[in-house]
Order: structure tokens, then C-alpha cells, then sequence
């Protein structure tokens, strides 16, 4: 579970402030699959960034399974996040000299994983993606939708307890779109993955559990898809 509490995030002093949020409180249960509306410029991506400790807080507190992440230190927090969260951005952020298997063990190499099994598990993942015959071609081989699988399957080779997923479809067709939210289902089906999507997309965030609406900083409303039915702001997700 991942329970935010009060945060703030505030960029800039004097004049260029800017206060993106303004106290946030929310809690993500696990194995949900929650998307993040709003307009450009409410805050999605910094709500993101902080729950996951990219970005640090200017005040409140962020607890995910119980632990405070943003009292961790710099180097504990890039382990925590590398060990336990899988991240998909818009622009796949694949690194385009390497081949997609390479690219998919790398998060496992670099946390000391030896070479064959990384290897095996990585060309594992890519099957489930759908992509065990493209395994050796780098990423401007291939479309879109499939460097988005390569950068899913990237984010999920660590078996994460969550991942974070910021415009994932931004860049696809509304099929490709389909595709790749089928392939966050299936994780978050089979192995019980949290899914956090930031979209401008009402269908994709149709396919969440419950959408979070923001607004200058703040949540505004939240909505059950499975009930169907809109909930005033204060009952899981909330502002202090
Ligand atoms: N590094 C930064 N320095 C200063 N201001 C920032 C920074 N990052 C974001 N902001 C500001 O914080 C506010 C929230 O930005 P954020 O990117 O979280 O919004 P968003 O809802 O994700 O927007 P979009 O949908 O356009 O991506 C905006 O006013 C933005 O200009």
C-alpha cells in the first residue's frame, strides 16, 4: 500500500514560485490500477515524481509497504526504487545503441545480477511482451508500440511491486494504446503489479480501477470505475 499524506511540492522562490502541490494526501492500494487526470500544469507529473521519490517533497510524508521513502538516503532511495518500482514514460526512454534484450537485463545488471540469468530473464519478459523474435533489434528498429513494450518489459523485469507510468500510450494510435494497457493489465493481473497512470487519455484511465482528477495542485474528485459511480474528494484520495 502506498499512503501520501499532506505533500507538498513546491518549485522556485519569490516570484517564480510555483506550488504544483498543495497537500496531497492519497492512498494506492496494492494491486490497483489507479489513473491520474487533469488538466496541463495541475500537477500529475510532479504527484508522480514524488510518490515514487524521483523528486523530492517540500513537506508532507510518502509511505510505501510502511517505509517512509523520502527519510531514506539518496543512495538507499535509488536502490528502493530500482529493486521495487518499474517506470514507462511516454518516450520509452530505451537507450537506442543497445538491443532490446539488452536494454530489458541492464536494471538487472546493474543491481549485481549475473549476466545469464539476467539474460534469461530479460528474453523471458520480452516473450510475455510479445517481442521474443525482436529481442536483438535496438529500438529505432522498431515502432512505437513496440519500443513501448520494450520499455515495459524493461520496467517489469524486477518483478516490481509497482509501476509508474507517465503518458505511457502519449506517443501511440488508439490501437497501439490498447495493446499496451492490455499488457499493464496482464501484469497487473498475473502478478499483482500496482499500476499508476498519468493520462490525458479518458479511455485509457477508463481502464483503471479509479481515476484521480486534479486541479491546481490538488485532487479534486475521484471516481470507481468498477462501481460507476463519482465519490465526493475526501474518501481515499483527499488535500490537506
Ligand atoms: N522543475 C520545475 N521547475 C519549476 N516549475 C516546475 C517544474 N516542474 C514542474 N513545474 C511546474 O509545476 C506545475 C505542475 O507541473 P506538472 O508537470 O506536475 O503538471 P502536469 O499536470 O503533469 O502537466 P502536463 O499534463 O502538461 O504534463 C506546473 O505549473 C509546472 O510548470
Amino acid at each position: 500500500m502506498i499512503h501520501a499524506k499532506g505533500i507538498w511540492k513546491v518549485f522556485g522562490q519569490g516570484e517564480n514560485r510555483v506550488e504544483a502541490l498543495r497537500g496531497v494526501s492519497l492512498t494506492i492500494h496494492k494491486g490497483e490500477i489507479l489513473a491520474v487526470m487533469g488538466p496541463s500544469g495541475c500537477g500529475k507529473t510532479s504527484l508522480l515524481n514524488c510518490l515514487s521519490g524521483i523528486d523530492h517533497i517540500s513537506k508532507g510524508t510518502v509511505e510505501i509497504e510502511g517505509q517512509n521513502i523520502h527519510q531514506m538516503k539518496e543512495k538507499e532511495k535509488d536502490r528502493y526504487r530500482a529493486e521495487k518500482m518499474g517506470f514507462v514514460f511516454q518516450l520509452y526512454n530505451l537507450i537506442p545503441v543497445l538491443s532490446a534484450v539488452e536494454n530489458v537485463e541492464l536494471p538487472l545488471l546493474s543491481q549485481g545480477v549475473r549476466a545469464k540469468t539476467a539474460r534469461e530473464r530479460a528474453e523471458e519478459v520480452l516473450t510475455r511482451v510479445g517481442l521474443r523474435e525482436r529481442c536483438h533489434h535496438r529500438p529505432g528498429e522498431m515502432s512505437g508500440g513496440q519500443a513501448q513494450r520494450v520499455a515495459l518489459a524493461r520496467a517489469m523485469v524486477n518483478q516490481p511491486g509497482v509501476i509508474w507510468a507517465d503518458e505511457p500510450t502519449g506517443a501511440l494510435d488508439r490501437e497501439t494504446s490498447k495493446m499496451i494497457l492490455d499488457l499493464f493489465e496482464h501484469f497487473n493481473r498475473v502478478d499483482e503489479t500496482t499500476v499508476v497512470i498519468v493520462t490525458h487519455d479518458p479511455a485509457v484511465a477508463e481502464r483503471a480501477d479509479r481515476i484521480i482528477y486534479m486541479d491546481s495542485g490538488r485532487i479534486v474528485q475521484e471516481r470507481d470505475t468498477r462501481r460507476k459511480v463519482n465519490s465526493p474528494v475526501c474518501m481515499r484520495g483527499s488535500n490537506e
